[in-house]
């Protein structure tokens, strides 16, 4: 691909940094007020907040979607820059899953929507083939790759949706409120499908259980700005720091007992 410049990621250098970023929109809406927040490799962040919080803004300053104001973002020591040919590696290294599975799927199968990506790369024959069968697997989907996408329930979609990320190999997943329209059953089966991936992972989500099941840390952003950022089950067992950013636990839900029971079921 012309331009295409693929370079590891630096040993050292944490999945995600991201420092004092602003912004606002074009009609003058201010977005984010200095956030800054840095991710190490192989942790699991849950991004809580109210509506209107910046966080879908936040997401889209990761792979440069969004860009323009002051600050920085680096994924894996590589500098965000709309301008530069780094820009299809950042778009390699945050794979961001969207809400809505059907945003990322568009082709006649499975298996061709999960190649979409590396075939973009330049990837071609075996090495392609891996690194779909490889996506796949992780989401527990290899027995579905001849399937039309629109013929699979709405939770296997949204593996799919993963698996279409995974297939590029990102240093991040970003995934964009996984939990949602999953009846039980498939809410579970993807929490433990995302907690055996190997990656470093943010959860932009409403879901405060969801969130206490996947992530041992939180942040709290409101009005543009973090306001927390901790050990997850610390902040929802703050009932007033909930309530000042219009977070709310599920009725009879008990952050403590729920931690208590997740850390003895390993
Ligand atoms: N395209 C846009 N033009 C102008 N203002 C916008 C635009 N998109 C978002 N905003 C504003 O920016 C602020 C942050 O919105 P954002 O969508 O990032 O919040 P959010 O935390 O993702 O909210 P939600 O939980 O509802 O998805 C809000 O005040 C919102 O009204």
């Amino acid at each position: 691909m012309i331009g295409y410049v693929h370079t590891a990621p630096a040993a050292d250098a944490p999945s995600l940094d991201v420092r004092g970023v602003q912004f606002s929109y074009p009609d003058g809406q201010v977005a984010l007020r200095g956030v800054d927040l840095t991710v190490p490799r192989g942790e699991r962040v849950a991004l809580l907040g109210p509506n209107g919080a910046g966080k879908t803004t936040l997401v889209l300053h990761l792979n440069g979607i969004l860009a323009g104001g002051a600050g920085t973002v680096t994924v894996g020591g590589l500098t965000v820059d709309r301008d530069r040919a780094t820009l299809a590696e950042i778009r390699r290294r945050v794979g961001i899953v969207f809400q809505d599975p059907d945003d990322q799927l568009f082709l006649p199968t499975v298996a061709e929507d999960v190649a979409f990506g590396p075939a973009n790369l330049g990837l071609r024959g075996t090495e392609l083939a891996e690194r779909v069968a490889e996506a796949l697997d992780a989401v527990g989907m290899a027995e579905h790759r001849d399937r039309a996408p629109q013929h699979l329930s709405f939770g296997q979609r949204r593996r799919v949706a993963v698996a279409t990320v995974l297939a590029m190999r990102p240093e991040i997943l970003v995934l964009d409120e996984p939990s949602s329209n999953l009846d039980p059953a498939a809410r579970r089966e993807l929490a433990g499908i995302l907690r055996g991936l190997p990656v470093t992972l943010l959860m932009v989500t409403h879901d405060l259980p969801y969130a206490l099941e996947l992530c041992d840390r939180s942040v709290i952003l409101d009005t543009g700005r973090i306001v927390a950022d901790g050990a997850t089950a610390e902040i929802l067992a703050d009932a007033d720091l909930l309530a000042r950013h219009r977070l709310e636990l599920p009725y009879g839900f008990d952050p403590a007992m729920a931690a208590r029971q997740l850390t003895a079921n390993g």
